[in-house]
């Protein structure tokens, strides 16, 4: 057995956790060591098919046999999960949390205990082994669990560890949330293809492709500036300087700009409110 292999307990079975959870196992995780809590079971039973990992509708059970829990509620319900996890003994497991805007020493608080927590950001992309994960550990982290933490995490995509908590806001606004602004692009793309005339599937078909070329460029040639890469597109006087002008002209950078900041405000508004 891979020491790595240690029982994680998902508490919270939505998107994310799903996410995760299949990517691990796409990676080779083993499904008997990885259970799944959630209060219903629609959630539950398509993991259970698709991924073969256990599942409980109480909490409890699934952390008291965990070595590694992962809290994977919405920020608002944070509190009320963690309260309830204090009935059972939480004495030498690692936490995981994956919630947006409650920090390190909150979450401790919530537990009840000074023990030892990662805060992680990651994104939707983990289903697919291609996601972006920011990792801070408190203080009260050691090197294994540090080690494990990055481990989990680097089952479903890259990872990138942040020595300041605050910049996990940072990573919400550049990875977590930001496969919607890219979603958000590639609709407006389809739709006004659409328009010009192309059906449905075809107009997908030209935009995801297009979208996949263009990060995969990216990707493969991290020694040239994605400006550069834009300027090898844009031929002087030709069409993609106008659609470029036309989105300089709006404000594009800026609008992106301020979407970004208002990701972090809000995840800093958050730390406040749970
Ligand atoms: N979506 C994203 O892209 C990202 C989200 N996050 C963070 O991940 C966390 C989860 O988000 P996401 O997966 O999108 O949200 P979801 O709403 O999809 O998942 C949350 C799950 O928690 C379950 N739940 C509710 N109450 C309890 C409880 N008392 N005990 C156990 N489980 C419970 C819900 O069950 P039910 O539906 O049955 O009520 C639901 O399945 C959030 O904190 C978010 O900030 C982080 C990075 C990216
Ligand atoms: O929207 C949210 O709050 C979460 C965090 C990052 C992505 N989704």
């Amino acid at each position: 057995m891979n020491l790595l292999h240690k029982n994680v307990a998902f508490i919270g079975a939505g998107n994310m956790s799903r996410a995760i959870i299949l990517g691990m196992i796409k990676q080779g995780y083993p499904a008997d060591r990885i259970t799944a809590s959630n209060p219903s079971r629609p959630k539950l039973d398509a993991l259970e098919q698709d991924a073969g990992i256990n599942t409980t509708s109480d909490n409890l059970q699934a952390v008291n046999d965990a070595d590694v829990v992962v809290l994977a509620v919405k920020p608002q319900l944070m509190q009320e999960v963690c309260k309830h996890l204090q009935q059972t003994d939480l004495q030498g497991k690692l936490f995981v949390s994956i919630a947006a805007g409650i920090n390190a020493n909150r979450l401790q608080q919530m537990l009840g205990g000074n023990y030892p927590v990662v805060r992680t950001m990651p994104n939707t992309p983990s289903s697919l082994g291609l996601g972006m994960t920011g990792l801070f550990a408190d203080a009260g982290v050691n090197d294994e669990q540090r080690e494990f933490a990055a481990f989990l995490l680097s089952q479903v995509g890259k990872t990138l560890w942040v020595s300041e908590e605050a910049k996990i806001d940072g990573v919400i606004a550049a990875a977590g949330s930001s496969p919607a602004y890219f979603f958000l692009f590639a609709e407006a793309m389809q739709a006004e293809a659409e328009r010009m005339g192309f059906d449905h599937d075809e107009a997908r078909l030209l935009v995801q492709q297009a979208m996949l070329g263009a990060a995969t460029m990216v990707v493969e040639n991290p020694a040239t500036e994605i400006s550069t890469l834009r300027e090898q597109v844009t031929s002087k006087g030709g069409t993609t300087a106008q659609a470029l002008a036309t989105f300089e002209n709006a404000g594009l950078r800026d609008t992106i700009s301020q979407a970004m900041q208002a990701a972090v405000k809000r995840a800093q508004e958050m730390s406040t409110l749970f």
